[in-house]
């Protein structure tokens, strides 16, 4: 029988070696200077110099020090952060990416199934209820993110397509009555998200791809209509590690790099808004991380400034079929993690905000990271399942006055923003009780009370 691979018999066209020969001093000197660094200079500074052994703790001082100098200049004192629900409509997913453990497969959704599935599929009808609950205790935002479940479909025009397909499963399709229960259509769910003027943050890439199989249409046409029904922004996640020899190892059945900018540019075509997204420590190396911030750069440049914010989304291993099958030996250490912040805020310089994720660093290091160059701390949630299926420990929201708490004890200000950061709100510490004011129904009454930690149930 043939080993399976190991993280020892990978080897990648890009190296820190074979890609940057750019000493630690000069790309120290351009990120202080501010000017625009290379993705040689990344690689000098992520890696703190080709020339040392590891990490060399002073140098990686020196570049977070930069990043956070950088970080004071252009967004100041301010840490925001959004009153925010996950709502993930189906965890029914055959994609395959060897990173994630939030997917189900496909065939234990359906009704004649012999075992009982471990997941979950919301109807459009549910997705209403629970957005409607939660909009009433003041979130301004639903993100919605979810599993390729194959009876999604576009609409009821995209499903005559699907359904007169010649190979539906050439397709990953199979009609929504197989299923116990049916997730209706993305233009359904968008339109049930869409309930008292809730910001709907929905469709990544991947999404947007399942959203159009089996037709000629463009991304164009799928999120326009998917923006008459109501969807706002769209999260750029599905990035993963924006090189097709990392894709090819963690996620070879998902959409390409081409087909990721794509599909972000079309998405801004039609005047959504946008976030992006690195998903690192796992096989990838400092050039791969570097070669993505590159392609977040120009991709910035190409949508005008859609792209709002950054979010570096550090590897959970723990039940992951990369590290079960000794793929990887674990995640990022927490030196990567800060540099990665760092070299983010330094490199991306036409991105304003860098957000340090609570769900993957922790409340003690996501706090750190607002001093690495982060300046955004990620949104209330309320519901997570994506970090915890995978082994991720740190639970599934924050109040206004966990929030609160944090961001004084770092003598930084605490501000309630809207999703695209166009509304803002400056918190008085003194003055509590803490609650969201810029929701559609938000009246400043705490989301989250003592007695009732628990909101939402997926
Ligand atoms: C779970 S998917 C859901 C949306 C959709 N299926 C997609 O792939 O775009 C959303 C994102 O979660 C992130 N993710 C999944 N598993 C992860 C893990 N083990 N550690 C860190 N991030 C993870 C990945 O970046 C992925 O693109
Ligand atoms: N970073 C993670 C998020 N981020 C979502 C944000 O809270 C928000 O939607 C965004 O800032 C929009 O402006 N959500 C997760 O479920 N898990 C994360 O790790
Ligand atoms: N990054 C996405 C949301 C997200 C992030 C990480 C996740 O695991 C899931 C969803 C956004 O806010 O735009
Ligand atoms: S990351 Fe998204 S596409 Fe990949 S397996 Fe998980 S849910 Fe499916």
């Amino acid at each position: 029988m043939e080993r399976p691979v190991t993280e020892a018999d990978l080897t990648f066209e890009y190296t820190p070696d074979s890609e940057s020969d750019q000493s630690f001093e000069n790309a120290l000197e351009k990120a202080r200077d501010g000017e625009r660094l290379t993705v040689a200079d990344a690689i000098a500074l992520l890696t703190t110099g080709l020339d040392v052994d590891g990490i060399d703790r002073q140098r990686k001082e020196q570049v977070l020090e930069a990043a956070d100098r950088r970080r004071a200049e252009e967004v100041g004192e301010e840490v925001t952060f959004t009153a925010n629900l996950n709502n993930n409509v189906t965890t029914a997913c055959n994609v395959g990416c060897l990173f994630c453990n939030f997917k189900d497969s496909a065939h234990t959704f359906e009704e004649d199934a012999a075992v009982e599935t471990a997941g979950f599929t919301k109807t459009p009808a549910e997705s209403q209820e629970i957005v409607a609950d939660a909009a009433e205790r003041g979130i301004y935002e639903v993100c919605s993110v979810s599993g390729l479940h194959p009876a999604f479909a576009l609409d009821e025009e995209h499903r005559e397509i699907l359904e007169a397909h010649p190979d539906p499963k050439a397709v990953n399709y199979k009609p929504a009555e197989v299923y116990e229960t049916s997730p209706g259509t993305y233009v359904e769910q968008m339109a049930a998200m869409s309930v008292d003027g809730v910001h709907v943050h929905s469709m990544t890439p991947e999404e947007g791809y399942h959203a159009k199989r089996g037709t000629d249409w463009s991304y164009e046409d799928v999120y326009g209509r998917l923006k008459e029904a109501g969807l706002d922004t769209v999260p750029g996640t599905a990035a993963e590690i924006l090189v097709d020899e990392v894709r090819d190892v963690i996620c070879p059945g998902k959409i390409g790099t081409d087909d990721w900018l794509e599909a972000m540019e079309a998405a801004a075509n039609v005047g959504l808004g946008l976030t992006a997204t690195i998903m690192y420590g796992h096989v990838d190396n400092e050039a791969h991380r570097a070669m993505h911030l590159k392609r977040v750069r120009d991709l910035q440049e190409r949508v005008d400034g859609a792209i709002t914010e950054f979010v570096p989304l550090s590897f959970v291993h723990q039940n992951t079929p990369l590290y079960e099958h000794d793929v990887v030996s674990g995640g990022a250490s927490t030196d990567e993690d800060e540099l990665l912040i760092a070299v983010s805020r330094l490199f991306l310089d036409n991105i304003d905000h860098i957000q340090s994720s609570w769900v993957k660093y922790g409340d003690e290091q996501g706090l750190k990271m607002l001093n690495c160059g982060a300046d955004d701390f990620m949104g209330t949630i309320l519901s997570e399942e994506i970090t915890k299926r995978a082994g991720g420990g740190y639970g599934e929201f924050r109040s206004f006055a966990d929030y609160v708490e944090m961001i004084t004890s770092i003598g930084r200000v605490p501000v309630e923003r809207s999703t695209d950061y166009e509304k803002r709100r400056v918190i008085d510490p003194d003055d509590p009780p803490f609650g969201p004011q810029l929701g559609p129904k938000a009246d400043g009454t705490p989301l989250l009370t003592d007695e009732e930690p628990v909101p939402a149930d997926d």
